[in-house]
Order: structure tokens, then sequence, then C-alpha cells
């Protein structure tokens, strides 16, 4: 399939497979600017899902680790990467608190939450310095500010409500979608 790395991807041109969540068009769009990516970067995606950020950020960077738990996440994943023809990528089936610790990158997305505090831990181990990381579980969210605060990284703090058109009889209406939190960290 064509792709621009100017353009985001439509929802619909991904692979879907039932269970495995992708991250929404305009979401990707402010996160893959918060990660302000830049060609030489190599970046860890935690929670890959369905690969859809995973796509977005190998089309701008030099390479990606994408991360998940989950089989179905992992097989999904591949299905777009092979979509998109993505080729600086490496798909690993693994929590990811137990492989950070071997890989070598400089930026990380984390879009799976799962033992966040551990993983938090190792990136600031690490000293990666531009983490950016999306939840939509508001509890998630304060502990995922608390710790990185507490780390010394400059946060921010973004809750993103996207509506988007719908044509009907009269005209348009506007359907909302299930507001993201999107926490930035930099050393
Ligand atoms: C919301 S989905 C991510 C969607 C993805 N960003 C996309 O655009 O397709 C979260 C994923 O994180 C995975 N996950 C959660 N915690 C994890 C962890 N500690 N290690 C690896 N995968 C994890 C889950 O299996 C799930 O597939």
């Amino acid at each position: 399939m064509m792709m621009s790395r100017y353009k985001m991807i439509k929802d619909n041109d991904f692979f879907r497979m039932d269970g495995v969540p992708i991250t929404k068009e305009e979401i990707r769009a402010v996160s893959i600017g918060k990660l302000q990516l830049k060609p030489n970067d190599v970046v860890v995606d935690i929670g890959c899902g369905s690969g859809g950020m995973t796509v977005e950020i190998a089309k701008r960077c030099k390479f990606v680790y994408a991360i998940d738990g989950s089989d179905n996440a992992i097989n999904t994943t591949k299905k777009n990467l092979e979509r998109f023809n993505i080729k600086n990528c490496e798909i690993i089936n693994e929590d990811a608190e137990n492989i950070l610790l071997n890989l070598d990158f400089n930026k990380a997305f984390i879009g799976g939450t799962k033992n966040i505090e551990k993983i938090l831990n190792i990136l600031s181990e690490k000293n990666i310095g531009h983490i950016v990381s999306n939840t939509i579980v508001i509890d998630n969210a304060v502990k995922i500010i608390n710790i990185l605060d507490n780390k010394k990284y400059d946060t921010e703090l973004l809750n993103i409500s996207v509506s988007v058109g719908k044509k009907i009889g009269a005209g348009h209406m506007m359907i909302a979608k299930n507001p993201i939190t999107i926490i930035t960290a930099r050393l």
C-alpha cells in the first residue's frame, strides 16, 4: 500500500483483528508530534497492539522495536508491517519489562501499561530522555505522571477528546471518541 511519511494512515486501512486495539488516527498524529522523531532515532514501542503506532513511527525514524506479550497483537502487527512494507522494525513477543534492558534505543512510546512501574524504572535506569505514553485508563495516567515527576523528568499531561463529523439528513453531527491521556516526559 502507498504511504507518505507526511500523512497519517486511515484507521480502516490497517489490518484489524478482533480484541486487538489500535491507536486512532488523531491520537496517532498527536503522539507522533510529541515524539519529535528524527531520522536517526531508535524507538521502542511498548505494547505495540495492532502496530498502528509502530508503522507510523517506523516511517519517520531509523529503527523500531515493537514489543507485545500477546500472540494476537504480534500477528496483527506483523500483518500491518507487511501491508505497509515496513522493514526497519523487529517484532518481539515478550512482556516489555523482561526485554527492555537488552535493547539499545533512545526514545520510548508506551501503548501498554501492564507492570508500568517496572517499565518506567528500566527506562529511567537506561537514561531514556524522551518518553511518550498513551492511556485510556485515568488511574494509569495518574500513576505514570507521578512516577515520572518523581524521577525528575519534565512532564506534560494532555487529555485529548476528539469528535468526528458524520453526515446526517439535517447536516452534520459530531460523534465523540473516547478521551485519551498522552503523557510526554523529557530529561
Ligand atoms: C492499547 S494496545 C496498543 C495499541 C497500539 N499502540 C496500536 O496503535 O496498535 C495495548 C497493548 O499493550 C500490550 N501490553 C500491555 N502491557 C504490556 C507489557 N508490559 N509488555 C508488552 N506488551 C504489553 C497489550 O497486550 C496490548 O496489545
